[in-house]
């Protein structure tokens, strides 16, 4: 018998995972929190606005009842916008069976406590961290929707979690690693996405090929920094959930953080950029997060520092490119001595 898969978060990355699980044959429960949405994403097997060109096999059953989905699940995938993921794991709970796997693919870090979401997770489901896998690197929902190869990472605290969840996705077009380093893998995933709408600022404020590169390497630096600082091994940050997912968001015009950059870089306020793109745009309160992390603890994060001063302090695109080339000359490696 196949294992029973609910999957928490019926956007676009939900839509996309449910449809790849149910081509490998596995029951598949889609859970939305909209009933009106889901009544019509169950009826016309595709949704509108996220991924219309995408059909849902009929091995997904689509609902917006968290008792149906969850009911004798063998593997709950959360899907849901990482500042959502506390609300849903608390109203999950109480139908969650306690010895199902758990895997979260969304990406940030939680504002207020500034939490990973793996921590959120254990936070209000005590001991979860056990079976708990965390999805992460470069996978656009629309390409991983139709099947284009995409290769990302399974991380988890305990190995057999790990190959469980890389068995469970492993597909021809969709090859999963395995990764011992959960706080890595995480804090790659959430912190890229800040890098992202820089990259896509500077595009949108017409900069060239090699601003966006620098901001690439130079997020990369203090993505690795804060990383660091917080247990992960720096390693990871040159993997798929790091370096990987940096690639994919800083170039690619499907990567909403990128797109919303792009708009803030060509005068769009925060709020209208909201509005166009109608989606979770995770840098945003992740640069909120991780600035509070780095200033807290002592790391120099110059980019997301600058990214928000631009996103809620009002400072014009310009005046922080302005900054950040402006700053002290310095060594490229601080550790490397003349
Ligand atoms: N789309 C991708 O390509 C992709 C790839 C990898 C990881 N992710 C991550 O997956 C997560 C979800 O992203 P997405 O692209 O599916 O987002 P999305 O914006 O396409 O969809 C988000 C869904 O969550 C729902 N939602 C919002 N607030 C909610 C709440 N409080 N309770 C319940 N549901 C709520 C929305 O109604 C929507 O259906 C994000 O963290 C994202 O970074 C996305
Ligand atoms: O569209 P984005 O910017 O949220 O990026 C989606 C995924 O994280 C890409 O790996």
């Amino acid at each position: 018998m196949k294992e029973t898969i609910a999957v928490l978060g019926a956007g676009s990355f939900g839509i996309a995972l449910s449809r790849l699980l149910a081509e490998k044959g596995f029951p598949v429960r889609l859970w939305g929190r909209n009933p009106e949405e889901m009544e019509h994403l169950a009826r016309e097997r595709r949704h509108r606005r996220y991924l219309p060109d995408v059909v849902l096999p009929p091995a997904v059953a689509v609902t917006s009842e968290l008792s149906a989905a969850l009911s004798g699940a063998d593997v709950v995938l959360f899907a849901v916008p990482s500042q959502a993921l506390r609300e849903v794991l608390t109203a999950a709970r109480a139908y969650l069976p306690g010895d199902a796997l758990l895997v979260n693919v969304a990406k940030g870090l939680e504002v207020g406590s500034n939490l990973r979401l793996s921590q959120v997770i254990e936070e209000v489901i005590p001991g979860a961290a056990r079976r708990l896998a965390v999805l992460s690197g470069p996978s656009h929902a629309e390409e991983v929707a139709v099947g284009k190869p995409t290769s990302v990472v399974a991380a988890a605290y305990v190995e057999d979690v790990a190959r469980r969840a890389q068995e469970l996705f492993l597909t021809p077009a969709f090859r999963v690693y395995t990764n011992a380093d959960v706080v890595g893998v995480e804090l790659g995933g959430a912190l890229k996405n800040i890098i992202a709408i820089a990259a896509g600022m500077s595009d949108g404020l017409g900069y060239g090929h090699n601003a966006r590169a620098a901001l690439v390497t130079r997020g990369l630096v203090e993505m690795t920094r804060l990383g660091q600082r917080l247990g992960a091994h720096p390693l990871t940050f040159s993997g798929l959930s790091g370096l990987g997912d940096l690639i994919v968001t800083t170039s690619s015009p499907l990567s909403r953080n990128w797109r919303a950059g792009y708009l803030l870089g060509q005068g769009l306020s925060l709020e209208e950029v909201r509005r166009t793109i109608g989606q979770a745009i995770e840098g945003i309160s992740t640069a909120r997060a991780a600035r509070e992390l780095a200033l807290r603890l002592g790391v120099s994060m110059p980019i997301t520092e600058a990214l928000y001063a631009v996103l809620f302090e009002g400072l014009d695109p310009r005046t922080a490119a302005d900054r950040l080339m402006g700053r002290e000359p310095k060594p490229e490696v601080e550790i490397l001595p003349f």
